[in-house]
Formats: C-alpha cells, structure tokens, sequence
C-alpha cells in the first residue's frame, strides 16, 4: 500500500485511494504508507533518506514515532498507551484545539486530539523546502456533535513532514470558516514528548529567566531564576513569549533535541514525576523519568479569528549530537545553519 512521491513539494502526496492499488513500495523513493497500527487504528508512515522515519495516527492526526538514522526512537510513548477513542494516545505529539489544558470549557486539551483525522488530497499550497519528499497531509473538520460542544466551523490542516536530515516539522493550518459573520478564540498547543536517558540528567535551554504561569500553583505568574532548567520534582509551567528556539540536552546520551517554532509564542514544559505517574491508567510508574514534554504553544492570549482568516504554526525537531557546552547557545546555531532550520 505504498503511495508514489508527489511530482513535486507543493501539491498533495497522492490520494489514500491511490495508495491502495500500488502494491510494490518503491526503494530508495520517499513516500507515505497507510496501514494498519495499534487497536486497528491507521496510521500513516513516512520514510526519509538514511532511513529516517516518522509514524502519524488518523485519531488524533498524532505523531506517535519519529526515528534516526539508527532507528533509534525519539519520541515517548507510553507502553500503557491506550489507542482506544475516545481516550488520546499518551505519547508523541498530541495536537490540543482548540483548547490547550483547562483554560476554557472544553474537555482537557480540546477534542482534536481525540478525533478522527482524514487524508487531505488536496491541500491548499504551502510553500516547503524543495528537498522535503516525504510528507503527508490530513484534515480535521467539526462533526455536528463537535459544533454541539464548540459551535464554529473551521478547517485544520496539519502537514508532517520528514526532511532529509531527520527532521520533523509539523505545519498548523487553521481557517475560521464560520458563514455567520461570527469570529472565534482557541488555545492550542503540540504537546511533544521527547524520549530522555534520565530526567535527571536532562536539561532545558532556552527558557530561563522567562516568566511562566505555573500550573502547580493555580496558575500564578513567577520569573524563572538562574541557568538552565533542570529537574528534580514534577513541573507544569507555562512559560510565556518564549523564545523560538528551545534546546532539550540529554547528558547520557549525548543528544540535543532543537525545537524551532512559529506562531506559537508559549512553550509549556511538563513532567509528571513520581506521584502523578502513579495516578494516571495510561502511564507506566517508572515512566516519568524517561520522558519530557516540551510544548510549543498559545496558551495565555487567545488566537482570534475572523470568518475567512487562517492561523498558521509550526513546530520543526532535530535531534544532533550534544557537542557544545553548557549556557552557549551560539554553537547551536552552527547546527541549526547546518540543518538549514
Ligand atoms: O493527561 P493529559 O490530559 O494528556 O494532560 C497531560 C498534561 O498536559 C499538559 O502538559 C498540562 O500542562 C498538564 O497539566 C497535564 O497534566
């Protein structure tokens, strides 16, 4: 059930329908596959060169797996993940719409991520790096249950794309198509899970000295002190206007994750340690350690949109190797003038 390339960036990869009638997947030849993942649920797979790859579930439109060129996973995913509507897949990028965490009346983080994306064969065009062959393009529109709980109706356009360095990027489109004249307000976040060595070990660049709401502390504004973030107990802040490139360092295994992002001016930063861990079905107790989310995000002022109006952002992951010391984040920029990001 391979799909052939595009012919070229810009328009859609081929039709889902198309895929099923190509039997033989091309080697060497980037393209997207549709099949069958966990509970029966499709997922989408998208090949690089060198053997790079991403996995993206329809429920939810969810990254759920984004490998190296060493198949080595980089994102988390619980092993008590449950893929089972309508619980969201805990793990990978899950996309909160159109409210991120409680800040509104939705259920947590919005339904997006507990919906059932399709395939969009014919997305508008988005201007992409000419180098970028495997990708992959799916739509959410509100059912009438959805326009029950939140009554506007809107276009969601997520593009996942696997460059030809291993990295991922994820493009947000969102058009208020409201044909009553009437605007309307979200939230919204890419909750990102990246898989660490050891929490303990890790730290965040980027954020410090940063103002946050902490969500441990109803939500209260502090200013972050001192170096770089690291981690001791669970965290849940929302650090706000942060910078567009943040920088995830694991010690023990060498590795820096860059998260570059667009239009997105918050950056939430999440772990549920020990206590919590234990309290929530689908999260092993252990598991907190090898995990941090780091979410790009719009969480303190609202994104507005009028009838006719899109909204576009992005989030773009590399992974490179922890080669420059701590506190200078000017030789991450040689990486990131490397990756052309
Ligand atoms: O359990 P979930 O609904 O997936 O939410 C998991 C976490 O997401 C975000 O990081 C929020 O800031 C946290 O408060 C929340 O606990």
């Amino acid at each position: 059930m391979a799909a052939p390339p595009p012919s070229s960036p810009s328009p859609p990869p081929a039709a889902a329908a198309a895929a099923t009638q190509q039997t033989q997947p091309q080697p060497q030849t980037p393209f997207y596959e549709l099949v069958k993942g966990n509970s029966g649920l499709e997922k989408v797979l998208l090949r690089g060169t060198r053997g790079f790859s991403a996995e993206v579930y329809l429920y939810g439109a969810q990254v759920t797996s984004w490998k190296n060129d060493h198949a080595e996973e980089l994102l988390f995913v619980s092993s008590k993940a449950i893929f089972k509507p309508p619980k969201a897949i805990r793990g990978g990028i899950p996309i909160c719409f159109p409210q991120f965490g409680t800040h509104g009346n939705l259920e947590q983080h919005g339904f997006a991520r507990n919906r059932l994306w399709t395939i969009d064969d014919n997305p508008p065009p988005l201007p992409v790096n000419p180098a970028i062959k495997s990708f992959v393009d799916l739509i959410l529109r509100p059912s009438d249950e959805d326009l029950k709980i939140w009554p506007h109706s809107f276009e969601f356009r997520l593009r996942v794309a696997l460059g030809p360095n291993g990295d991922l990027s994820l493009t947000s489109r969102i058009r208020n198509t409201n044909t009553d004249g009437r605007s309307f307000s979200y939230t919204f976040a890419y909750h990102t899970y990246f898989s660490v060595s050891d929490i303990s070990e890790v730290r965040v660049e980027g954020l410090e000295t940063m103002d946050y709401l902490d969500n441990l502390k109803g939500k209260e504004r502090f200013t972050e002190q001192g170096d770089a973030i690291v981690f001791e107990s669970e965290i849940d802040k929302v650090y706000l206007a942060a910078p567009s490139k943040i920088a995830i360092i694991d010690h023990e295994k060498k590795r820096t994750f860059v998260l570059t992002k667009e239009g997105l001016p918050d950056a939430v930063v999440w772990n549920p340690w020990d206590k919590k861990a234990k309290a929530m079905q689908d999260f092993g107790d252990g598991e907190y350690k090898h995990m941090l989310c780091v979410e790009p995000a719009a969480v303190e002022k609202p994104i507005t949109l009028k009838p006719g109006e899109e909204w576009k952002g992005r989030l773009a992951l590399s992974a490179v190797p922890s080669s420059y010391c701590s506190g200078q984040l000017d030789p991450l920029k040689e990486h990131l003038i490397a990756l052309n990001i």
